[in-house]
């Protein structure tokens, strides 16, 4: 997994550093012209024009420039805070105007068509946030150095930076302060079912769904039972039990229906409660005394976490009560909800800062989705696309989750790696005209891809 360390941990990791700074700028300049000579596809007749800051991405491009015109690329350097009125044509822009010491209100100059090659950020891009400047241009490669940075992840920096290549330039990095989950890990923790399996070895229970909102219920069941549950019993209470539903067991208790739910609970390996579920003050109710005396792992996601922000103490505080693991999925809204405020741009920050006061595995959805558990280092999702913001993705991705604990992987990764493959998922479905249940249905081609993948 790639390590995400924030610029100023990087800061004080490049203090501590026992290698030279010159030396450091000498590995960075060099494996930016490196960089640069591969997106030419060559050296020679090559043109390229490096934009030149003050400071060490400026540095960083004037080696890059060096190295460039020793392997008989034409350079032309300019310095950013002298720009010529026309600049130099060329083939190739190499942005090493500001990288993290960036204090705004520069402009990037126009550049028209010309690919640009960033370093460390293209300029103007928060590297703690991912927040871009008015000008930072749209690089078509980022080379950053030692760790990927969380501007490189969040917010604008997938589409600003372009390809990120993250190269070992010798500082040794204590600890990361996130890391961006990839197949390779997902296959690693990913248990394989012993051949006496039975079918309530990795059986979910799951509460989603009101009259109305059924295709909640039917999308977390079928996502549960795609992902690997052996078996999912779904209530949905005030829904007809006569109506179809492809689970093997449906249940509706009534209205008071946590009595139901915890009776037999124990038979379960996980639970998922929320989908769905509507608002209503028995809704609340009934998902409180689940929550307080539900004793196996459990997914609140949606109506759930509704219910969690309006309980009697008007905070998610009975969560800190609870013995098993539990994973909340919020999205804005529902973070919102729970802690009075929006999550700001530090994502990672907000994550960990509601893992740490519920004691709960908090997953924030977004196009690069945060999980967050206390004690361990926080994961990034960034699988997936856009297509993804469509109704009803949610309760998908809350089935899975629930799969992946009944599965035994413990709740930090059952969290990440149901935000991974729920990625994958959209990334194999057609480009338009995606809907919830697509992503149920490439669930088992998904996973067997991932277990083929030599990693
Ligand atoms: N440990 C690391 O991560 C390493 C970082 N390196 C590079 O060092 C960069 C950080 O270097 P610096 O801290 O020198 O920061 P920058 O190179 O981003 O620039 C800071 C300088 O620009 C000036 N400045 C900032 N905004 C301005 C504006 N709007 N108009 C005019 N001047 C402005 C500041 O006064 C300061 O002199 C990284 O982005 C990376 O490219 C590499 O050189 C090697 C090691
Ligand atoms: N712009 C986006 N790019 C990528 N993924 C997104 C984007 N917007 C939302 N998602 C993902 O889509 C899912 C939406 O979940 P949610 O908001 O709970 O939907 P619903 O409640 O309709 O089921 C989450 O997994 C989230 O991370
Ligand atoms: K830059």
């Amino acid at each position: 997994m790639i390590q995400v360390v924030t610029p100023q941990h990087m800061q004080a990791i490049d203090d501590a550093s026992e290698v030279p700074l010159d030396e450091l700028i000498a590995r960075a300049g060099a494996a930016v012209a490196r960089a640069a000579i591969r997106q030419l596809g060559g050296t020679y007749g090559r043109r390229v024009l490096v934009v030149a800051g003050p400071g060490n991405n400026g540095a960083d491009g004037r080696v890059a420039a060096t190295r460039l015109r020793e392997r008989g690329v034409r350079v032309a350097v300019v310095d950013a805070l002298d720009l010529p009125e026309r600049l130099p044509r060329a083939d190739l822009v190499i942005d090493a105007a500001f990288g993290t010491g960036f204090r705004g209100g520069w402009q990037f100059p126009d550049v028209g068509a010309t690919p640009v090659l960033a370093v460390d950020v293209p300029t103007g891009l928060d590297a703690a946030t991912g927040v871009a400047g008015p000008s930072t241009p749209h690089a078509v490669r980022t080379v950053t150095f030692q760790a990927a940075k969380p501007g490189h992840v969040f917010a604008d920096g997938p589409a600003r930076c372009g390809d990120l290549e993250v190269v070992d330039i010798g500082l040794g990095v204590d600890r990361a302060d996130a890391l961006l989950v990839d197949a390779a890990a997902v296959r690693h923790w990913l248990p394989h079912r012993p051949t006496d399996a039975h079918k309530w070895r990795e059986a979910v229970r799951i509460v989603a769904g009101t009259p109305g909102m059924t295709g909640a219920g039917h999308l977390a069941t079928t996502a549960a039972q795609r992902a690997g549950a052996s078996l999912v019993a779904v209530s949905s209470p005030g829904v007809d039990a006569d109506a179809p539903v492809e689970a093997l067991d449906r249940r509706v208790p009534g209205f008071d229906w946590y009595t139901a739910v915890l009776d037999d609970l124990h038979r379960f390996r996980s639970l998922v409660i929320g989908p769905g579920l509507g608002r209503e003050e028995h809704t609340v109710a009934s998902v409180l005394r689940c929550v307080e005396d539900a004793v196996v792992p459990m997914v609140i996601d949606g109506d759930g976490l509704f219910a969690l922000a309006w309980n009697e103490a008007g905070s998610p505080a009975v969560l800190v009560d609870r013995e098993v693991p539990t994973v909340l999925t919020p999205h804005d809204g529902e973070y919102g909800l729970l802690t009075g405020r929006r999550p700001d741009d530090d994502r990672l920050a907000a994550a960990t800062s509601l893992a740490d006061t519920t004691g709960a595995t908090v997953l924030l959805k977004g196009p690069a989705t945060v999980v967050a558990t206390p004690g361990e280092v926080p994961l990034i999702v960034d699988a997936g696309d856009e297509r993804l913001a469509t109704a009803g993705t949610g309760d998908v991705l809350a089935g899975i989750i629930g799969a992946l604990l009944a599965r035994q992987i413990p709740a930090h990764r059952a969290a990440a790696a149901g935000a991974f493959v729920h990625g994958l998922a959209v990334q194999r479905c057609a480009s338009v005209g995606v809907i919830a249940g697509d992503l149920v249905e490439q669930l088992p081609a998904v996973f067997t891809d991932l277990l083929a993948t030599d990693a």
